[in-house]
């Protein structure tokens, strides 16, 4: 066996599972055949994996274009930045989009026999308006994932799945609908995740939390306005509750940049003054996550 083969064998790429869910075909997409999978129960264990060093990758969804955020991955990567260590810390390595057209998946061979349907809460919400007009009054069930739906609705007479057609095959399902999701162009960005960033290319983008001080008016626009000195490019902005007192935030940035571009090194330490509460990560009381663009041999080769 050659060295580089062998040294593929040793990767292993988590992900939410079971088989058959969009984040395992992101998974697939990205990493082939020649590395091992490990299917994790929820978000949070796919980091948790990245983390410890058990998974050398994890994929994880991060936002759809019809339904938003997925927040339980925005919560997780908090954590994650918590929990590190020096030595142990999770990167995003690289984004990857994938178009979703949900399907709805059944032992029934007749839509009118279905008394539940389950899925993943982003894919309910994705399909709400097709459930209005054709399956009203319906019971939906959210669960850990669409392939997680797929096995329960395989093992259930009466009840059916929304999740990707390559669960019908997998788990013996019928397709009783393709396309079912409200949007024609619905797609989900996954971030994929490693344990450290690449260089800087010149093409990245990097994700920022931090909090600000509530009281003060005008903390948020003054850290924010910090980018906009240094021609730093917001791409998207979010905020989650920061589960210390009610009603503070954690803001969540991305930008286009790489922390260790002089304009991006220069702004997070300027940006140190205006925000609060968390521990220092490279500059300032910041966290960050650096998104590369980088392929998936550029990951395969480190
Ligand atoms: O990967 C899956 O199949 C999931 O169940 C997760 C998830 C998500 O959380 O966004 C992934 C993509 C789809 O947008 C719907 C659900």
């Amino acid at each position: 066996m050659s060295a580089s083969i062998s040294l593929q064998r040793q990767i292993t790429v988590a992900f939410l599972g079971p088989r058959g869910s969009y984040t395992a075909q992101v998974a697939s997409n990205r990493f082939g055949d020649s590395v091992a999978y490990s299917d994790m129960p929820t978000i949070g264990d796919v980091i948790k994996a990245v983390l410890s060093r058990t998974c050398t990758y994890g994929v994880v969804p991060i936002e759809n274009s019809t339904a938003g955020n997925v927040d339980a991955t925005l919560d997780a990567l908090v954590k994650a930045t918590q929990d590190a260590t020096e030595e142990n810390k999770v990167q995003i390595r690289a984004e990857h989009y994938l178009p979703i057209h949900h399907c709805l998946l059944s032992n029934a061979t007749n839509k009118a026999d279905i008394k539940k349907v389950y899925s993943h809460s982003q894919s309910i919400a994705q399909t709400a308006q097709w459930f209005e007009a054709n399956m009203k009054g319906v019971e939906r069930i959210a669960v850990a994932s669409n392939s997680a739906a797929a096995i329960l609705a395989s093992k259930e007479p009466g009840a059916a799945a929304i999740c990707g057609e390559q669960c019908a095959d997998m788990y013996g399902l019928t397709i009783l609908e393709r396309n079912i999701e409200d949007k024609k162009n619905n797609t989900t960005r996954f971030f994929i995740l490693g344990d450290k960033h690449e260089p800087s290319t010149g093409s990245d983008k990097s994700l920022l939390y931090f909090t600000v001080d509530h009281r003060q008016p005008g903390s948020l626009v003054d850290a924010l306005n910090v980018l906009k000195t240094h021609k730093i490019n917001l791409t998207k902005i979010d905020s989650r509750p920061s589960g210390g007192s009610p009603w503070n935030y954690f803001f969540f940035i991305e930008f286009t940049g790489h922390v260790e571009d002089a304009n991006v090194k220069a702004a997070l330490a300027e940006m140190g003054q205006f925000c609060l509460g968390l521990l220092f990560w490279e500059v300032g009381r910041i966290r960050g996550l650096v998104l590369d663009y980088g392929t998936v041999s550029i990951l395969m080769n480190k």
